[in-house]
């Protein structure tokens, strides 16, 4: 019986009930894997010297990740409840709060970002390969990295078992030995340099724990216990994206803050090459969580159609998108389709747990009515985090620069972007929930 339920899997199409299976061990690991990333290690920089700021003190940097991670995993953790609520995956929710066919919209915008997220990843696999084998055949990188990725997604609820069984040990134990490695070399002084980018160096760390709102319940709708799913997401991301800043830190420190040299401190350190190839193999979570989430979201269109089907199409184009494109020149792309979910995760959150979802009259259904009222609300939360970052494609920036100037508006260093745009669209989601007339929300 217990094999039974251990073994069971996400049934094809969104019409068919979700399993609860997943414990809050399962789920920790998961999220645990999810926040290690190669790309922590380089991504510290945006931390430690964030754009328009001075380079933070050690000390100044390693309290902004630990601000910021906190903040957006608790907010992650959030985005997770409805999921282990209704059993039903992110998209899918959006109808209660949109309806619909405005549902359709996020979605879309979700897909696009996921495609682009999974192909960054397929690079970011490549070039921890490349880093680890001395160079090679980055096209086999690719095409095995997207296999493996794939393969995953076909037995989504078998992975993350896998995860807790073997990957996660071996995880912690590289990063356990890689701490204890790097701080035997002479650290910085860890006073010297700045406080005053904290707080955009928190939005940093925030925004990189942030982009995973939107896939939070693709997966907690498999959680057992609404309490577990909550626990899982905040407290295992949090301790490892904490972590995997700090050895990003350091490395950076023993590099002269040289971002595209962030790796070479860890292979460089005795048996560097095995456990960095443990943090290259393990990158496949990510890829493995964004092609998988991209199948599902694409369900929201097309509840009927087989998650294996869509996910084997969507392994198969990221692999030849990452043979053919230099994604890396999108990642203010992906920032800015990225930033799109905070606010709406924040409309998402009043609504549900205070009003429509909270009174049980979100409809799930493929007909229900469109909610335009929470539309303006996540516009509304969309402007403010763009007047305050708008990121860093120029065209779209000078725009927002010359509407915050028109308007008097001057983004302040303590402004977080992703904050401010979740309560500005919260607090507007209240306000048009307390006025309209119910029948004219709901
Ligand atoms: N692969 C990824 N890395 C970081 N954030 C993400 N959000 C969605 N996919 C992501």
């Amino acid at each position: 019986m217990a094999l039974d339920a251990d073994s069971r899997e996400v049934p094809h199409t969104l019409d068919e009930p979700a399993p609860r299976t997943l414990g809050v061990l399962d789920q920790g690991a998961f999220w645990a894997n999810l926040g290690v990333s190669l790309l922590g290690f380089s991504g510290a920089m945006a931390v430690l010297a964030p754009s328009g700021a001075p380079r933070l003190s050690f000390v100044a940097a390693l309290a902004a990740c630990v601000v910021g991670t906190v903040l957006g995993s608790v907010m992650v953790g959030i985005a997770a409840v409805p999921g282990a609520r209704t059993g039903a995956p992110s998209m899918m929710l959006l109808r209660g709060l949109f309806g619909t066919r405005l549902s359709y919209l996020p979605t879309l915008l979700n897909i696009l970002q996921l495609v682009g997220w999974g192909t960054f990843e397929l690079l970011v696999i490549a070039q921890g390969a490349e880093a680890l084998f001395g160079g090679g055949p980055r096209w086999l990188y690719l095409v095995v990295a997207g296999a493996l990725t794939t393969g995953l997604t076909l037995r989504p609820l078998g992975a993350l078992r896998l995860l807790r069984r073997y990957v996660t040990v071996a995880v912690a134990i590289a990063m356990v030995y890689f701490f204890v490695q790097l701080v035997r070399h002479p650290l910085p002084d860890l006073g010297t340099g700045s406080w005053q980018g904290f707080w955009p160096g928190a939005d940093a760390a925030l925004a990189v724990a942030v982009s995973w709102l939107p896939v939070a319940s693709d997966y907690s709708r498999h959680s057992r216990s609404v309490r577990g799913a909550f626990t899982a997401a905040t407290v295992g991301y949090s301790i490892t994206q904490v972590f995997c800043y700090v050895l990003g830190l350091i490395a950076l420190a023993m590099v002269g803050g040289d971002a595209d040299r962030a790796f070479d401190p860890f292979l460089a350190v005795p048996l560097g090459v095995v456990f960095f190839g443990v943090l290259v193999l393990r990158e496949v979570d990510q890829s493995f969580a964004d092609t998988y989430s991209t199948a599902v979201s694409m369900q929201n269109l097309r509840p009927k159609t087989d998650r294996r089907v869509l996910s084997l199409c969507v392994g198969v184009l990221t692999t030849l998108l990452s043979l053919t494109l230099d994604i890396t020149q999108f990642a203010n792309f992906l920032q800015l389709i990225g930033s799109v979910f905070v606010p709406l995760f924040g409309v998402l959150a009043v609504d549900y747990f205070l009003h429509a979802g909270r009174r049980g009259s979100w409809d799930l259904s493929e007909r229900a009515p469109s909610r335009w009222g929470m539309l303006l609300a996540w516009i509304a939360g969309f402007v403010v985090y763009q007047l305050i970052n708008p990121g860093g494609i120029a065209w779209w920036s000078n725009l927002w620069t010359g509407l915050g100037a028109a308007i008097g508006f001057t983004p302040q260093s303590w402004m977080s972007a992703s904050l401010l745009s979740f309560l500005a669209a919260a607090a507007v989601a209240g306000v048009i929930n307390a006025l309209a007339p119910r029948r004219a929300v709901d």
